[in-house]
């Protein structure tokens, strides 16, 4: 067995060599992993041992004697409280370099993709990486009598109050301030998880970058609505963008956030917002990307790795609200997105006529279901399109893609190990990855997307 080198609550001077996938610094004593945040790579410091496991710990950063040069100052005052993004006291040039750097290891290590065949280009960022998100999703609490919105701090479910996130849209901090301040002025309670009593549990704001609608979310534990009419009267007259409010019920005793069902208290269903010429509905429960700005270029790759010339048919799994689909039907011959959230697709159906798209066909379902349903009917695409969430993709859909064997699968990726792992896959059965893309769509935060091109390897030619 080995032997744990390090002791929980002593202090080490070490030698930061890396970064975890999570933004941590990573040191070795004897070889033993510490992760430790807030530490950079080239950095040298004293740590105290907070945590020890069987193969790493956990330290706390207590003094730095060496800096990096990509150690900047992090211009949020809340930033070591909040936890919400991992990288503000790296350059964001290092942040970009990280990424790319991460993409490859991962490719290679759990994808075991030869990478000397794989062209993984530099992370695509953004000119200014602030003020990017287009949805807040505060918790609400209390605190003397008053509503506090925020964040839970770190390790705990005490909820700070925040008025200002660098990373959200400033019309999305404006009115979640708004909001809190009415429904304090109004008495109305918040919930209390470990009771679980009290009534407004996440206010959720969602913004249209270039429609400049808004649409505001209520989620409560029961579905009254304490001053309804006075609420959303003094909203909606300070804020005249806002062409929906919402409410979302969640009884549960929970951490996920939404509850099932979702009712209209004003105004719309949803709001309208652009990705370059194209015109979305979005509804309060469907997943719609959060960085508008680099949601285009990495919609663009991913067009531009599909080569379509007009004449394709292609499938666009796990669509959201057709926000892909819509963008390759343009060039496709025809497209059938799949998603399993009904609304999510009802939104889709609603954006093709919207768009006056009549070559987008949309099923719901589990991708891993229908698409092999839709091989037993004969659809033949030419391209596969895939963009799941963090968990990668279903087995039994990697496997139906080995078996419809299409010209190209172009896969977007919010998680570069399940990426990885899924390539694995699809290159023992016949496919190979090309180029990979990092796209910078959550500057600050550890977290890369990324858009690759895999190509059948009889389509690739000899290597
Ligand atoms: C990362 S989002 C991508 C959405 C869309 N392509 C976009 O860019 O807006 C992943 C989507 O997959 C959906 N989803 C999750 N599991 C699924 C499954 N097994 N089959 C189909 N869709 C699924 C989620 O509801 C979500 O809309």
């Amino acid at each position: 067995m080995q032997m744990i080198p390090v002791q929980k609550n002593e202090y080490y001077h070490v030698a930061f060599e890396d970064l975890t996938h999570d933004g941590a610094g990573v040191a070795k004593v004897e070889g033993f992993p510490i992760f430790v945040p807030n530490a950079l790579p080239g950095e040298k410091g004293k740590i105290k041992i907070t945590k020890t496991k069987k193969g790493f710990a956990f330290g706390r950063l207590i003094e730095l004697t060496e800096e990096s040069e990509h150690r900047t100052n992090a211009p949020c005052p809340i930033y070591k409280q909040c936890g919400g993004c991992q990288l503000q006291h790296f350059s964001y040039e290092g942040q970009l370099a990280f990424k790319r750097k991460q993409v490859k290891e991962v490719l290679s290590r759990i994808g075991k993709l030869n990478m000397d065949e794989v062209t993984v280009h530099p992370t695509l960022g953004m000119k200014d990486p602030w003020n990017y998100r287009n949805k807040a999703q505060v918790p609400v609490g209390e605190r003397e009598g008053g509503l506090v919105a925020g964040f839970y701090q770190q390790r705990s479910h005490e909820i700070i109050d925040m008025e200002k996130c660098l990373i959200q849209q400033a019309a999305n901090d404006e009115i979640v301030q708004a909001v809190k301040n009415i429904c304090s002025s109004h008495g109305i309670r918040a919930y209390n998880e470990q009771k679980h009593k009290g009534w407004l549990r996440h206010i959720m704001v969602r913004y249209g970058v270039v429609s400049k609608e808004i649409m505001i979310v209520f989620v409560t534990k029961t579905n009254d609505f304490p001053h309804k009419k006075a609420i959303i009267d003094e909203i909606i007259s300070i804020y005249p963008n806002v062409k929906s409010i919402v409410q979302n019920i969640n009884p549960k005793r929970t951490n996920v956030i939404f509850g099932d069902e979702t009712n209209v208290l004003w105004g719309e269903e949803y709001i309208y917002d652009y990705i370059g010429d194209i015109k979305f509905a979005i509804s309060a429960r469907s997943f719609y990307q959060v960085n508008p700005e680099q949601t285009k270029a990495l919609y663009d790759k991913a067009l531009e790795y599909a080569q379509l010339t007009g004449k394709e048919n292609v499938i666009d799994a796990y669509c959201g609200i057709g926000t892909i689909t819509l963008f390759l039907a343009q060039k496709a011959k025809k497209v059938y997105g799949v998603e399993i959230v009904p609304e999510a697709i009802e939104d889709a159906k609603r954006n093709a006529l919207l768009n006056g798209i009549e070559n987008a066909e949309f099923a719901v379902g589990e991708a891993e279901v229908v698409i092999p349903e839709w091989r037993k009917q004969g659809i033949k695409p030419d391209v596969i399109v895939v963009d799941p969430p963090r968990k990668g993709c279903d087995e039994a859909l990697l496997e139906t893609i080995l078996e419809m064997k299409p010209q190209r699968v172009v896969y977007v990726s919010c998680n570069p190990a399940t990426l990885a792992r899924d390539l694995e896959v699809l290159e023992r059965g016949g496919f190979k990855t090309m180029e990979v893309q990092p796209v910078d769509m959550f500057p600050h935060t550890a977290h890369v997307e990324c858009v690759s091109q895999i190509v059948l390897k009889e389509a690739a030619g000899p290597k």
